[in-house]
This record gives C-alpha cells, structure tokens and sequence, in this order.
C-alpha cells in the first residue's frame, strides 16, 4: 500500500454514526451504546466533521530548516547510527532525524516554552520521532524506559493543535491521548500543559476514573483541545455523548502494550476505527510486543518504525542488584537497606534518596508501608485500592520529597517520571520481565543512573535467568531483546510456574516444606496477606 498522507486522504468516508462499541470490559457495560449515537448527541455538539467546510488544512505542511533539508542520505544515515536509530519505513522515506529544536522549525511559542523548560537539545528519540509527527506521519517508537518519550508526542501535538481552527462548544478534541494510569495521563497532560503554558488558547482536559465525572463532563462539553485519558472514563464519556472523536486528528496511545493487557484492546480497537479518515496515530512504548505490531498493520497507515538501541531490555543507565533472600527474610532485609540508606544520607548531609518499593499487592502494599514508618522511616503507599484522593496525595508527598519511600504495585511501573528516584527495590519480582524493565525504569532516567535491588527466592528462579541473562547480554553489547507482550507473557508464567512445581518436589522430597518455614511473629500478619486467595492482584489494581 503506498503511502498517502493524513490531508490526503478522503475524509468523505467518515461514517463513524453507525460504529457499535464491543464491551467486553466493565467499564462499557452498555451492549447497545454506539460511541456515536447521534441520539446521544447534545443539540450542541456539531455535526460530523465530513460536513464541515474546514477552512485551514488539518495538516498544513511543514518543513525543518534548510540546514536539513540540505543534508543528503550519507549525512543522515550517519546522525542515526551516532544516535543508536533504527528506523524503518515504507516509501515515503522517513523524515530525517534533527539534533536541535531550532532546526524543528516549531512556533515561537512552544521554543519559548522548551527553553523554559532547561531542554537544549532533543534526546535520540525525540530527534527522529518529532520530524516524523510533525510531518504528519504514523509513527511507532520504542525507546528505553526514561528517554523522553512524551515530549517527542506532546510537542508535535501542541504545534498539530496550534495549526487547526479553533474549538468551539461541543466540540470534540483535536488531539486525544490514552494512558494506561491515572497517574500517568496526570503526568502526561502536566507536560502538555508545560509546553504550552505561552499558549493561552489551548486548553486541556483529564479524564480518568476516581476523579469527578461531572467537572470532565462540563470540561468536555466545553470543549477542549487536548485530552489526555485512561481508556475506560474516556469510553464512558464517548458513550455519554459527552465528546465526540469527529475532530480528533492527532490519536497517541502511550504505553499502548499495557493498555492492550489490561483488556482494552476491542475499546482501543474501536476507537482506532471511529477516528476521522483525517488523523495520525503514534504509538509508544519502552516495551514493544508482536500484538502492538499487529494493531499498527491493521489502523496505521504506512508507519514508520523507530527504535532507539536494544529495545524491550532494561536501561543500561541502571546498576543491577540480585539479592537472594527466603520469604520470611524479606522485610528485615528491605530494612537493613533503608536504614543502611537514611545513615549514609546522614553521615554525608545529603536528603535520604527517593527510593520506591515495588510488591505484589495491594494489601502487602500497606502493610509494608506500616512496618517502614513503624521503624522511623518516611513511606506512603500507592496502589489501585486506594481512593483517587489517597493516590495523588501519596504521589504528591513523594514528589515534592517530603515522604522519601514509596511502596507501589505495578500501577507505579509505568510512564511515571519523578525526578531524583536514585533506588528501586522489588521486594517481591514481577511475574514477567516486561514489567522488571518498566519497573527499574523508574530510575535511570534522562542520563541519570540509578540502581535497582531485587530480592528473589527460588519461586523466582526463572525470572531472575531472564535477568542474568539481560546484564550479560549488556555487557557484552549484545543487541538481541527478549519477547514481550501477551503471548509472551503468558509462555514466561508457564515456564515459570513448571519451574516452581519443580522445586517444591524437590524440596518435599529433601522434607523442607512450607511447615519448615519460620515466620517472625511482627510480619506474620503479611505472610497471611500475601498467601490470601482472591485478593486482587497487582493487575487487578489496573483499575482506570
Ligand atoms: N530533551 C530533553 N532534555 C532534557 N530532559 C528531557 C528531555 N526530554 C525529556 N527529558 C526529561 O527526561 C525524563 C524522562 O522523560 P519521559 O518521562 O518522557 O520518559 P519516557 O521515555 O516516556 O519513559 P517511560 O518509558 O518510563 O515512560 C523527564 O523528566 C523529562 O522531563
């Protein structure tokens, strides 16, 4: 198929009326909804956008500065080899990667506001992936966790959103943006905001659960050009009639392989196939499985693919500790490394550094929390259990530094950036290796390095392989990455699992069971926690 650029192509086709929702999922519960229902329609939402007479280009055409429009294919294979590009594309050739914002060519506005914000120069992914959406092409990038992933979306679509006809009342957005977490479409949209802060006429919107469905609803209907969401508050807003994807042009789904576990594939899937003819799509992830892969076949048109160094593997910026510890040591091992932490802070007069802990599950989450602050330490808890408000108020103390530990589940795993996190302990591993890289990319982050210590038992032998395996694979130079994504997963839990019924018969027969197990009295209530059947897992937290 040759390519054909979003303004190119025919936006008469634009029959988003009759598209049905699948709701597989909780979240649209409704069988019957269309997300376009023009029934559900507010009298001042305006017709779709194929009978609109749009004056301006959706996609005016954009061009970098002379100095690279002059660069020929030896200069620019050369800038993508020094910046560890691998970039593929059909014809068209992909845009060429450009080491400086000047060269972007962006309005004066948003160079106002990356100044503002102390970046000089574009990171390796920015570098390719911003020419590339700028241009108005389909993108999926994968760059290490902690590489700036988000401003290489979030600036582009300020400037997409900047070149439209203004929104009015009713209006859908311009540009729409899903997340997997609340947190993470926060932190997303504060960065739009940030880069458009000399932009007064932007306006944005956040629309995930927990928060005040009536304030988004009144946002939304007011219209807004900017949404960034979880998926499923946004469905239910579509559903709602509340907003409308007939002008969204600009469609970005960040961390999209997590969104697609999470069991929103058939929402995004009908998003992706009710969105205006007229629109780009850019896909990003740290970690890219096959099933990303498909999803761009089938709803991206002729995409170019960039990836920066060895992709889907843990960053290289972070130093690798494997501990390996019985379960009922584990809590006094976590804090022998704190306190061993808070005395060298001490002796050299330095803040105890931001440390996170990662466990398994929500109610290990606060327990764990409980023994920390029970020893002296500053610790808050965030996980899919806790109100929206105990959430952004235990990501805001850790923030701001004034609460130095944070005990998350795997809700924290993702996207989230918080500056100055020096130390990621899992005190429990994940299942998968996926989720190890998201984890210990909380650290690392922007060139900084960090290090990240792991506790593991012998259940967690398979994994910590993977792992082994992942360090000497860095040292070594070695560029072959591991599978990532569902079926992948679900392969590393069986494996996993064949391995762990392996050792337990190997340790019945040498007579050192469970029973042998000597729990201390002060953490026994957590042993009992963990082990508690059908308490919700760390997925189950994924509950936007
Ligand atoms: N060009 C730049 N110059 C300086 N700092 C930057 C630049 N781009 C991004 N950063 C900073 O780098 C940090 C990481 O960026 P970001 O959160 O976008 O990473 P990411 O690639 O999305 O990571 P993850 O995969 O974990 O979501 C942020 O603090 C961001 O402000």
């Amino acid at each position: 198929m040759s390519y054909v650029p979003p303004h190119m192509r025919n936006s008469t086709s634009t029959t988003i009326d009759n598209n049905t929702i699948s709701t597989s999922n909780s979240h649209s519960n409704n069988n019957n909804n269309s997300l376009f229902n023009p029934s559900r329609r507010t009298s001042a939402a305006p017709p779709p956008s194929r009978f609109l007479s749009a004056p301006d280009p959706l996609f005016p055409p954009w061009q970098p500065s002379q100095r690279v429009s002059r660069m020929n294919p030896h200069q620019i294979e050369e800038v993508r080899l020094r910046l560890n590009l691998d970039v593929t594309s059909d014809s068209p050739a992909a845009p060429t990667p450009i080491e400086s914002f000047t060269d972007m060519c962006l309005d004066p506005s948003i160079m106002k506001d990356i100044a503002y914000h102390d970046y000089t120069r574009p990171t390796s992914i920015q570098a390719q992936a911003m020419p590339i959406a700028l241009s108005g092409r389909d993108l999926l990038g994968c760059a290490e966790t902690g590489s700036g992933k988000t401003a290489a979306f979030t600036i582009p679509m300020i400037q997409h959103c900047v070149a439209q006809t203004p929104i009015r009342r009713g209006d859908g957005p311009l540009a729409l943006v899903l997340a997997p977490t609340r947190e993470l479409a926060q932190q997303i949209e504060k960065e739009v905001k940030a880069f458009s802060r000399s932009i007064e006429s932007l306006k944005t919107a956040i629309v995930v659960g927990g928060s005040n469905i009536e304030k988004q609803r009144s946002e939304l209907k007011a219209g807004v050009e900017v949404v960034v969401a979880t998926p499923g508050r946004f469905i239910d807003h579509l559903q709602q009639g509340n907003t409308s994807l007939s002008r969204v042009s600009f469609f970005v789904l960040d961390e999209a392989d997590r969104m697609l576990d999470m069991g929103f594939e058939p929402q995004i899937r009908e998003v992706m196939r009710s969105l205006p003819d007229k629109h780009q799509t850019l896909l990003f992830s740290a970690t890219m499985p096959v099933e990303i892969e498909v999803l761009a076949k089938e709803y991206l048109s002729s995409p170019v693919h960039v990836k920066v160094g060895k992709v889907s593997s843990p960053t290289t910026n972070v130093l690798q500790n494997l501990v390996k510890v019985s379960e009922n040591e584990k809590i006094d091992r976590l804090l022998d490394v704190l306190v061993e932490e808070a005395s060298q802070a001490e002796k050299s007069g330095h803040p105890f550094p931001l440390t996170i802990v990662f466990v398994e599950r929500k109610t290990r989450c606060d327990e764990v929390t409980e023994a920390l602050i029970a020893q002296g330490l500053s610790a808050v808890s965030l996980h899919g259990g806790r109100s929206q408000g105990e959430r952004e108020s235990a990501l805001h103390d850790f923030r701001s530094s004034s609460t130095n530990i944070l005990v998350a589940t795997d809700v924290a795993s993702r996207g989230l950036d918080v500056t100055g996190v020096s130390h990621v302990i899992n005190l429990d591993l994940p299942k998968t290796m996926e989720d190890y890289v998201h984890r210990i990319g909380r650290t690392g982050r922007a060139g900084s390095t960090g290090l990240s210590t792991s506790f593991y038992t012998d259940r967690d032998m398979f994994l910590v392989a993977n792992i082994r395996k992942a360090i000497a694979d860095a040292e070594s130079g070695n560029t072959l990455s591991f599978a990532t994504g569902k079926f992948a997963r679900r392969k590393e839990k069986e494996a996993a699992a064949a391995q762990k019924e392996a050792n337990i018969a190997v340790s019945k027969n040498m007579g050192i069971g469970a029973a042998s197990v000597n729990i201390e009295d002060k953490y026994k209530f957590m042993m009992s926690a963990s082990n508690n059947k059908g308490e919700g897992t760390a997925d189950s937290a994924w509950d936007d």
